[in-house]
């Protein structure tokens, strides 16, 4: 039987680039987001290249959504055998003028969603037979500081500490737990990024994303399918004796 990747996030962008590629690495793919008619579309283009798939709405930061999600790919397709916490959002404001209610909402998706996904992919995986492999979105700016990105930083600096502790206590149970760090990739993210910095440095649009990409030493942006190379491996057996690791792949902005 296939096994089943579950993706957060994956209608569009670098959740759409992985799935696509778990898919045809093999995998039965469940993909999950906020946008369902997105997330719909996404499934039909995936089935026209004879990837099986489905959509599943719902959102990350709610408890239920992601054990709900974890029921419905397994009423599907059998079990979880890979579990992406992939869905996060941005934004992009100096550290004094953070507000409560933005740094809720961060906190909510990307952290509190990890936590969540974690969790319901945990249960079901410690009921197989071959566990697990758990793999989350964490980011250069989960290591490093870029100014603008204080909020978002401290949410994927939690993701990288949340990925380690993870790692150590689901090891018993055969479930492995890694993160995946991108750089500068172009999706509706970095659009996103580019129009906040824009706003706070007085630049023209395109010209802070110009800014970080000429400072990538492999001299482009990044694409979904680079980073989905690298979450192909992690899912693939070949990951088997790796756990616990938060992997850059961001053309050499950050060595560490
Ligand atoms: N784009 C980059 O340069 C970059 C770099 C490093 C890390 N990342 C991380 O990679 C992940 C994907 O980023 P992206 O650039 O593809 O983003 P994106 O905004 O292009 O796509 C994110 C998808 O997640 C969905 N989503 C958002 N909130 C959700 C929620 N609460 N529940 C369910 N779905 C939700 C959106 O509808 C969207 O389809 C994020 O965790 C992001 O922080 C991105």
């Amino acid at each position: 039987m296939s096994k089943v990747a579950v993706i957060t996030g994956g209608a569009q962008g670098i959740g759409k680039g992985i799935a696509e590629r778990l898919g045809n690495d093999g995998f039965n793919i469940v993909i999950n987001d906020m946008n369902i008619d997105l997330a719909q579309e996404t499934v039909e283009e995936f089935k026209k290249n004879n990837i099986d798939a489905i959509a599943v709405e719902g959102n990350v930061a709610k408890q239920e959504d992601q054990f709900d999600l974890v029921k419905k790919a397994v009423d599907k397709f059998g079990s979880v055998d890979v579990f992406i916490n992939n869905a996060g959002i941005d934004q992009v404001e100096a550290v004094e003028d953070i507000t409560p209610d933005n740094l809720d909402k961060i906190f909510n998706v990307n952290v509190y969603g990890t936590v969540y996904g974690t969790q319901a992919a945990a249960k079901q995986m410690k009921e197989q037979e071959n566990g697990g492999k758990i793999i989350n979105a964490c980011s250069i700016a989960g290591k490093t500081a870029f100014e603008l990105l204080g909020a978002y930083s401290a949410t994927k600096f939690a993701v990288h500490g949340l990925t380690q502790v993870s790692a150590k206590e689901l090891a018993q149970f055969n479930i492995k737990v890694n993160a995946y760090c991108p750089g500068i990739v172009g999706t509706s993210m970095w659009d996103r990024i580019d129009k906040g910095m824009v706003e706070y440095k007085g630049l023209k649009e395109g010209e802070a994303w110009q800014e970080q990409v000429n400072g990538i030493p492999l001299e482009r942006s990044q694409t979904p399918e680079d980073v989905a190379n690298l979450v192909s491996y992690l899912a693939s057996s070949d990951a088997d004796y790796m756990t616990g690791q938060a992997i850059n792949i961001d053309g050499g902005i950050e060595v560490h």
